[in-house]
């Protein structure tokens, strides 16, 4: 079935205080995804920003102005963070107030490639806490939608996480992160060895933070785990995970802390306590402190 705003509205009844920010998102998402399609099999302009695997194109920028300025028009107290925004030398600062926390491209390097696992990740939070979350699969035009309190959804399917608990009949997520340097790459790797050690069934990367959280909201994988994932990658993906009946926390084992750049997400708090365990940390700073 085709996503559409109507469609993710009426799998949520009932009004709430936040409706209409999220039926703008769930617009924004959807126009925002139709401008990356199109531009996924057209020439690019690439630029590189912390390393040489951080990538940014044009319609990194363009799909970030669109959706900051039309929402910034319907809603012009609330407040924003976005990647590229970031990348420009923005704070990102959670205070209290309406806060829209935005990934304009989540699989940049993918897009740049035309490997065609991309999205759309729109966040909303209030008073600190993520009230809805908005993901869009660009290229297989899959909604995936989360409100506090209401359930998670891929366009108008409930999503509900795995219940395993065993790591060794796990298959787990993770992304490797821009930082390339011989330390950082060893520790990389030793964290997927000790998965793999523990017997998971599987470790997969895939180029996109967000879709691979959605994965793991829709039950086809057991954990995911990130150093150096930024507060715009897990913003949305939190509550459609939480909705769908998942654990999100900090790799330390203790609560999430959305600017910490580190992340454990898993089917149950079991499963989530054993991949935190076996980490040894990367450290990438926080997103607050930039
Ligand atoms: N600085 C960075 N460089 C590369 N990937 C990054 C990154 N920060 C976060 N990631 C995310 O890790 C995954 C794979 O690289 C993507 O979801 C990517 O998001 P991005 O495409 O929005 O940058
Ligand atoms: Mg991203
Ligand atoms: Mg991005």
């Amino acid at each position: 079935m085709k996503p559409s705003g109507e469609a993710a509205a009426a799998a949520a009844p009932g009004a709430g205080p936040w409706d209409e920010c999220f039926e703008a998102a769930v617009q924004l998402a959807l126009r925002a995804g139709q401008i990356i399609r199109k531009a996924l099999t057209e020439e690019k302009r690439v630029s590189t920003k912390t390393s040489a695997a951080d990538l940014v194109t044009e319609t990194d920028h363009l799909v970030e102005n669109l959706i900051i300025s039309e929402l910034r028009k319907r809603f012009p107290s609330h407040r924003f963070i976005a990647e590229e925004a970031a990348a420009s030398g923005a704070k990102c600062v959670l205070t209290r107030s309406p806060t829209w926390i935005i990934d304009p491209i989540d699989g940049t390097c993918n897009f740049v490639h035309r490997f065609p696992t991309v999205a759309v990740s729109i966040g909303f939070a209030v008073h600190q806490e993520l009230e809805f979350g908005v993901i869009y699969h660009c290229t297989e035009e899959r909604l995936y939608t989360g409100r506090r309190g209401r359930g998670a959804f891929c366009n108008s399917q409930r999503l509900q996480v795995s219940r395993e608990t065993d790591l060794s009949k796990a298959l787990v997520l993770t992304e490797i992160g821009p930082k390339r340097d011989p330390a950082t790459l060893k520790l990389f790797l030793s964290n997927m060895e000790r998965l793999l050690h523990a017997k998971a069934h599987g470790v997969r990367v895939i180029g996109s933070s967000t879709l691979a959280l959605c994965h793991l909201a829709s039950g086809a994988a057991d954990a995911y785990y990130q150093f150096g994932l930024h507060c715009w990658d897990l913003a949305a993906a939190t509550v459609i995970i939480r909705e769908a009946g998942g654990i999100v926390m900090d790799t330390s084992g203790g609560p999430l802390d959305l600017m910490s750049c580190r992340v454990v997400a898993a089917g149950t708090r079991e499963m989530a306590m054993l991949i935190a365990q076996a980490l040894q940390t990367i450290n990438y700073g926080r997103d607050d402190e930039k």
